[in-house]
């Protein structure tokens, strides 16, 4: 298994290309199902996580093939994605353990084909994760749906029907897979509180261009109007707002000066506002962004995720890495997901001091973090390692480096072109 060992003290300086969103990819892909025309996906990343979905969608029959991006390498992948017929209606174990965003494909094949069989979903480990607003969105549509031997098995015998849901909470995945489903769905359907991230946004105009009428998009009511066939079309994926993110603060983290290339302030700025009071400047640029923290001292800073446009659960374990070098202290309370610390044993084992009370974890700012052995448990865990790493004594080794492959793309390369000491060690 993979390992990273990174050496720190060395200031982040240069560029970064900032990658297409796993997270807007994944559903963008799925959506290929809906229809037996092409749909053309552009600035998708090399990721582990792609290469699951890619797996999971052959094997329901989609063609898919693989390009480089405008600028070979550092523009990341051209997809084409085609379900001209749909071989098989089961997302099987072995492949949706490894991946979260496997359950995508319900709401699509559903909508298809009138049933599906989808493996009870897997990801990362930090917390329960149930589907019941899933489930709940699809039944309000007309489905059927019972678990049977680990599977969700569904069934819509007269097609799945338009309808109006609030989701109870909201819920990224839920609020895809229905808008999905509503596209093939008879009438329209109205999601009410409907999740506002990005990659919503990205999914919705994604679904307009492949013939779907979609309004409301970026609020938290989506209106959809089922169509009978969706056409050929072609997208651009955003840019991953959580690696912007996670590059910002490891160069916080080194008091460094980088431009992130293709990087979206605009996606951050609940974070950005946050990176701000901790003393760190964001400013935009013509061809992304720069980040840096040239004088002065990190300033401990209290944080809350949320759904957006609130801080993001994914920039946590990332954020109190930076906190654990500030100077005061730092309350980091995660309400998106209920077991999501698991950095902090780890972040603890380098020196850090971070107390966990239930939601919240306080941290109090250290002058010095010392490397050590740690153990990646999750994808934002992973790099919360490293940035750590970035700015503590001596060598860092991260373990299980496969949870950091399912989100990063080439981070080792990225870091060490802007002068990390950070190299990746095989086997
Ligand atoms: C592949 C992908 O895009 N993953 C992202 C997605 O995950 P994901 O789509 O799984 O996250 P959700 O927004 O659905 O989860 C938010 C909260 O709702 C709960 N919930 C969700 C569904 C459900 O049926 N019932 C229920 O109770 C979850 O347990 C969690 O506490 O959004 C999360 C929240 O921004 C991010 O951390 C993940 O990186
Ligand atoms: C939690 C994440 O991924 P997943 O939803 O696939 O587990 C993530 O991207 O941070």
């Amino acid at each position: 298994m993979d390992r990273l060992r990174i050496k720190g003290g060395q200031q982040l300086k240069g560029e970064i290309r900032i990658s297409g969103s796993k997270n807007a990819s994944l559903p963008l892909m799925v959506a290929a199902l809906l229809t037996d025309r092409k749909l053309t996906l552009h600035n998708v990343p090399r990721l582990a996580d792609i290469t699951t979905m890619i797996q999971l969608l052959k094997q329901h029959g989609v063609e898919v093939s693989a390009a480089p991006g405008e600028n070979g390498h550092d523009r990341g992948t051209t997809l084409t994605l085609q379900a001209g017929k749909i071989a098989s209606t089961t997302a099987p174990y072995d492949i949706v353990r490894k991946m979260r965003a496997s359950v995508l494909v319900l709401g699509p094949l559903l909508a298809r084909e009138r049933e599906a069989r989808v493996s009870l979903p897997g990801g990362c480990a930090i917390g329960a994760r149930p589907v019941d607003l899933h489930i709940a969105g699809l039944k309000a549509m007309g489905a059927e749906i019972d678990i049977n031997g680990g599977y969700l098995v569904a069934k819509a015998p007269k097609g799945l029907k338009g309808a109006r849901f609030t989701f109870p909470k909201v819920s990224v995945g839920a609020t895809e897979n229905l808008m999905m489903a509503a596209a093939l769905a008879k009438g329209t359907t109205v999601l009410d509180n409907a999740a506002r991230e990005p990659e919503i946004t990205d999914l919705a105009e994604c679904l307009v261009s492949m013939g779907v009428a979609v309004r409301g998009i970026g609020t938290e009511t989506l209106t959809i109007d089922g169509v009978t066939s969706l056409k050929e079309a072609s997208h651009r994926v955003i840019p991953d707002r959580i690696e912007t993110g996670t590059y910002a603060m490891a160069v916080a983290m080194t008091a460094g000066d980088v431009e992130l290339v293709g990087g979206r302030l605009d996606l951050i700025e609940t974070a950005a506002q946050v990176l701000r009071s901790a003393g760190v400047t964001l400013e935009k640029t013509p061809n992304g962004m720069r980040v840096h923290r040239t004088n002065g001292a990190l300033t401990g800073v209290d944080v809350m995720t949320e759904p957006y446009p609130g801080f993001p659960t994914d920039l946590q374990a990332q954020m109190m890495a930076l906190m654990t070098r500030a100077e005061g202290a730092s309350m980091i309370t995660e309400t998106v997901f209920e077991s999501r610390f698991m950095h902090v044993p780890e972040l603890s084992r380098m020196g850090a001091n971070v107390t966990i009370h239930h939601e919240s974890a306080l941290v109090r700012g250290v002058p010095k973090l010392r490397g050590a052995e740690v153990m990646a448990t999750d994808l934002r865990a992973s790099v919360s390692l490293a940035i750590a790493a970035l700015a503590a004594d001596g060598d860092t080794v991260v373990n299980r480096l496969y949870h950091l492959d399912r989100g990063y793309e080439r981070l080792e390369e990225k870091l060490a072109a802007c002068g990390a000491d950070i190299e990746r060690l095989k086997g």
